[in-house]
């Protein structure tokens, strides 16, 4: 309890005290009143012969019978005319003055009562009682009132000082936890933005700089799809360590997200935060051990600094935010300072991710189809489905622009299942329309894959549509295939079991290995435009390889981007089934595409 609080208590407990007292010493001079009332009224009718018949020394020896009352200090009785008849007096005291005198003495009570016989009125009778046994009971009281007061308020002030040090354990264990992250021990997102505001307030008056250094770790989330929850926990742990390991107090390292740090440094200049940098990259670089074995947590790092970057804490987290992107973008695994021309980057991005989202709402994008051949016999065997949005102040956007940002939001599942949708359902209109039957090769981005009802999707638009299964075939790039081999095989058996072609997109790209080939239940491989770009000076070992390799596992092969007659001539020459491109026929909308495959010659034999 504070001084203040107690001294407001003793305030109350005194106020209320004293209350208590007052109205008990009116309670009790009240009934020390009536009693002396109700004695001078019996001694009256006792004196009033004695009175009558002048007999003083009767009436002194009535008077005297009082002195069992003990408080009782005078009885005194007067005649008619005022003068004293009888006294007594107790012991030690003395008598008082006469009947009118006017107020008792301060500690007396007087009464006064009229003797009288038969209505007749023969003097009067006063008595003066003590009020001291009422004082000496009050002090009595008030001494025990005071000591319940002081017991009482030791034990609340016990129980408050207890109450208060668990509250302040409470609020001490309440701080940690919205400050900590629960796996790693670390200060959590709140905390390090906390830390990075204070940074910057403390900072204005020094030289140098507030470096923020935000860390994305590159194979966090493989660890664990694969390893499991508690792997990946294990590993954020090791890392928090490594990262604590190259970083100093004051300087701070946080977790701000499921696999992203935070590192704020207080740093002398731009080369002192690259070196921080590079110490974090170098930490990450070592392997962490696992139970399931080692494994190697790259990072992408962005750095951004205060002041020299940002003037701000929200401009310094964005600008950082924009650097560890283009760390990511960039390959990963390494350290980007902030550079200005990537905000414009930024919000160019986050602009094209606002017009994507409404242009996907109001289904402004439009399905274009690239013709495929067969290079034998130069007829149309087919389509690729290939998004095209026209943007109403930029004109066309490239696909290589919007899908990566539809990727990134995940804006790519619902895109992926309208072209899906859109493609199945023209490809079966033009066979209404007497076109051959085309088969539509459709792209598929790691996100949809990993939507659990994708498969149903397919199905959805292939039964909607009322086309063949066999006539849609899914193109599924190597790196989609790589970065979940388990749920890429799960799901490719299940849709060849619906009768769903796949083929491999620019193969020879990414890093499948051969032994996953063969396990992949696929129909067609697509060689990829950059090695039909170079052909037939260049390239053509790739090219071959690829023509073989389909060969030997049974798989059918085309060849994208065929620009030129001679590369075409070298493709039909080393076998390779089916072609398209520029050469063949662009990208075109289905109308177009239509009354290229109802007209009798084909441009492959142009
Ligand atoms: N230089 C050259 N290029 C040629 C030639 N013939 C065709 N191309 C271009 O090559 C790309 C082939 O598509 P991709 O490899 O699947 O690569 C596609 C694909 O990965 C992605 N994409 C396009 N539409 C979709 C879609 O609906 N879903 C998904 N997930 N990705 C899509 O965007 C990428 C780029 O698409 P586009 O810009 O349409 O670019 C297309 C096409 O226009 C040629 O002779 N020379």
């Amino acid at each position: 309890m504070g001084v203040g609080q107690l001294a407001a208590a003793i305030s109350a407990l005194v106020f209320a005290g004293a209350i208590l007292l007052g109205y008990e010493w009116v309670a009790l001079r009240g009934a020390l009143d009536d009693e002396t009332r109700m004695q001078a009224a019996i001694v009256a009718d006792n004196v009033a012969a004695s009175l009558m018949f002048g007999d003083p020394q009767a009436a002194g020896e009535m008077l005297a019978s009082l002195r069992q009352t003990q408080s009782l200090r005078t009885a005194a009785l007067y005649g008619r005319d005022g003068r004293l008849f009888a006294r007594y007096v107790a012991p030690g005291h003395a008598a008082r003055p006469g009947l009118d005198a006017a107020m008792p003495e301060v500690g007396m009570l007087a009464v006064t009562q009229a003797v009288s016989y038969r209505g007749q009125a023969l003097g009067r009778l006063e008595l003066v009682t003590s009020t001291d046994r009422i004082v000496t009971g009050l002090l009595r009281y008030a001494g025990l009132l005071a000591l319940a007061s002081l017991g009482g308020l030791l034990v609340v002030a016990v129980v408050m000082a207890r109450t208060r040090a668990r509250v302040a354990a409470a609020e001490r264990e309440l701080h940690y936890l919205a400050n900590t992250d629960a796996v790693t021990g670390l200060p959590n997102r709140r905390a390090t933005y906390q830390w990075l505001e204070d940074a910057i307030a403390g900072h204005r008056a020094k030289a140098g700089q507030v470096a923020v250094l935000l860390i994305d770790l590159d194979n966090f989330k493989l660890v664990n799809d694969t390893a499991g929850h508690a792997a990946g926990d294990v590993l954020l742990r090791q890392v928090a360590a490594a990262l604590g390991g190259v970083v100093r107090p004051p300087d701070l390292v946080g977790r701000i997200g499921g696999d992203e740090f935070a590192v704020i440094a207080e740093v002398a200049d731009a080369a002192g935060a690259h070196a921080i940098g590079e110490r974090l990259l170098a930490a990450l670089r070592t392997p962490f051990a696992l139970e399931t074995g080692e494994v190697f947590a790259t990072a992408s790092v962005g750095l951004c600094l205060y002041p020299q970057d940002a003037p701000g804490m929200t401009e310094v987290l964005s600008s950082a935010d924009a650097a560890l992107y283009r760390a990511k973008s960039g390959g990963r695994n390494r350290l980007v300072a902030f550079v200005p021309e990537m905000t414009l980057a930024a919000q160019r991005r986050a602009q094209l991710e606002a017009d994507l989202r409404r242009a996907i709402e109001q289904e402004a994008l439009l399905p274009y189809y690239q013709p495929q051949f067969d290079c034998r016999t130069g007829a149309m065997v087919g389509v690729e489905a290939l998004l095209r949005w026209p943007h109403p102040e930029r004109g066309f956007v490239s696909p290589g622009e919007f899908i990566p940002v539809a990727e990134d939001t995940g804006l790519i599942v619902e895109l992926g299942r309208w072209v899906l949708r859109r493609a199945c359902a023209d490809v079966a209109a033009w066979d209404r329309q007497g076109a051959p039957p085309l088969t539509v090769a459709v792209n598929v981005s790691a996100r949809q894959l990993k939507e659990p009802d994708f498969l149903g999707d397919v199905l959805a638009a292939l039964h909607t549509s009322g086309l063949a299964p066999g006539r849609l075939e899914l193109e599924l790039t190597e790196s989609l295939l790589m970065d979940d081999v388990e749920g890429a095989l799960t799901f490719m058996h299940a849709v060849r079991v619906a009768g769903v072609r796949l083929s491999i997109d620019d193969f020879g790209t990414g890093y499948s290995s051969l032994a996953y080939l063969q396990s992949f239940p696929i129909n067609q491989l697509k060689v990829d435009r950059k090695f039909v770009q170079s052909l037939p000076v260049a390239g053509h070992t790739i090219a071959t390889a690829v023509i073989a390799l389909a060969r030997g596992f049974g798989l059918a092969v085309i060849a994208e981007g065929v620009e030129r007659p001679e590369q075409l001539e070298w493709l039909r020459a080393a076998g390779c089934d089916h072609a398209q491109g520029f050469l063949l026929g662009m990208p075109m909308p289905a109308a177009q595409l239509l009354a290229l495959a109802t007209r009798p010659a084909t441009p492959v034999e142009a």
